[in-house]
């Protein structure tokens, strides 16, 4: 079986409260992003083991921690799975707030229970994929909704985005989700998330902002570089994407986003969501 996992984008990210268990609360709409990676998963002739092939961009830390793997083992855990062959192949940046692995291993649970037909519902599915990490879940059902809570309790929003041209710039800056958090001070939204997603894209630059984008644009003025760059290039709507480093444009009415002078080294997605 082999499928596409996606990446996301984070329209508005408030981060509201601290919670006991360590994390925290916060409020954003998550949309899926068509920047994929490739992901095969194979039951495998009998006597051989599990195993993971990995090819594309080179992911940090131990294969065996890589969270396609993490996903397998998970169910495992709990239904008698046959061993399977799994091969990633990585193309949407890691460390770049698209929730990358996230869509991963929401991916890996969605095709194994496609393919050993263990008939799990989707909220099923979103279970298992929190234990995994806070944007698992969305990567379950993969439709825009507001989220909240740790980033993994949604609600339905009618929104529509369906063909808008988007440009999403990566500057090959890795940040660390943790450290990204750890330079926030959690506070009251300063606009109401859900009104100011249903109104006209145009009054987003004014009413929608992420606290990442804030709280890391003095460390990493590239952030802020690449974002006016965006909005000189006529971008109607710009942020950073979750805790970064990528940064979007929304070009809505335009068939394609336009072309930009930039490094060689950055990677760049175009098309339409
Ligand atoms: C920034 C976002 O991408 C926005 O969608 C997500 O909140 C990050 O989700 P993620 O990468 O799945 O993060 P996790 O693997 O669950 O957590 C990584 C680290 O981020 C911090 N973390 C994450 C989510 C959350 N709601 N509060 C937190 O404080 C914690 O320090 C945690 O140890
Ligand atoms: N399939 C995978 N793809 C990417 N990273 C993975 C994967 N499996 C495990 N990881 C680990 O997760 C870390 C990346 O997590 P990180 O949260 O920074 O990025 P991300 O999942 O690409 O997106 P986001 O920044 O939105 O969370 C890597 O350093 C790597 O060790």
């Amino acid at each position: 079986m082999l499928v596409f996992p996606n990446a996301k984008l984070n329209l508005g990210l408030y981060i509201t409260s601290q919670r006991p268990d360590g994390f925290r609360n916060l409020e954003s709409v998550f949309v899926p992003l068509p920047w994929t990676d490739a992901l095969e998963v194979l039951p495998v002739v009998a006597g051989a083991e599990t195993a993971l092939a990995l090819t594309g961009i080179p992911i940090p830390g131990e294969p065996t921690t890589n969270l396609c793997l993490r996903a397998y083992e998970l169910l495992k855990a709990d239904f008698n799975l046959p061993p399977v062959q799994l091969h990633l192949h990585k193309v949407v940046p890691i460390g770049a707030g698209l929730g990358g692995g996230s869509g991963d291993a929401a991916f890996a649970l969605r095709a194994l229970n496609d393919l050993f037909t263990l008939n799990l519902p989707a909220d099923a599915l979103e279970s298992y994929a929190r234990r995994l990490g806070s944007d698992c879940a969305f990567f379950i059902r993969n439709k825009p909704v507001f989220a909240y809570e740790r980033g993994d309790v949604f609600e339905d929003i009618s929104l529509d985005l369906t063909g808008v041209a988007c440009k999403v710039i990566y500057p090959g800056l890795h940040i660390s989700t943790a450290e990204a958090y750890s330079r926030v001070q959690p506070h009251t939204p300063r606009h109401e998330l859900r009104t100011a997603i249903s109104q006209p894209l145009e009054t987003w630059r004014d009413t929608i902002s992420n606290d990442f984008e804030d709280a890391l644009t003095p460390h990493y003025p590239i952030l802020g570089e690449i974002k006016a760059q965006l909005y000189a290039a006529g971008a109607t709507y710009a942020s950073l994407s979750g805790s970064g480093s990528a940064v979007f444009g929304l070009f809505p009415g335009q068939e394609l986003p336009p072309q930009l002078p930039l490094p060689s080294e950055y990677q760049v997605w175009d098309g339409r969501l």
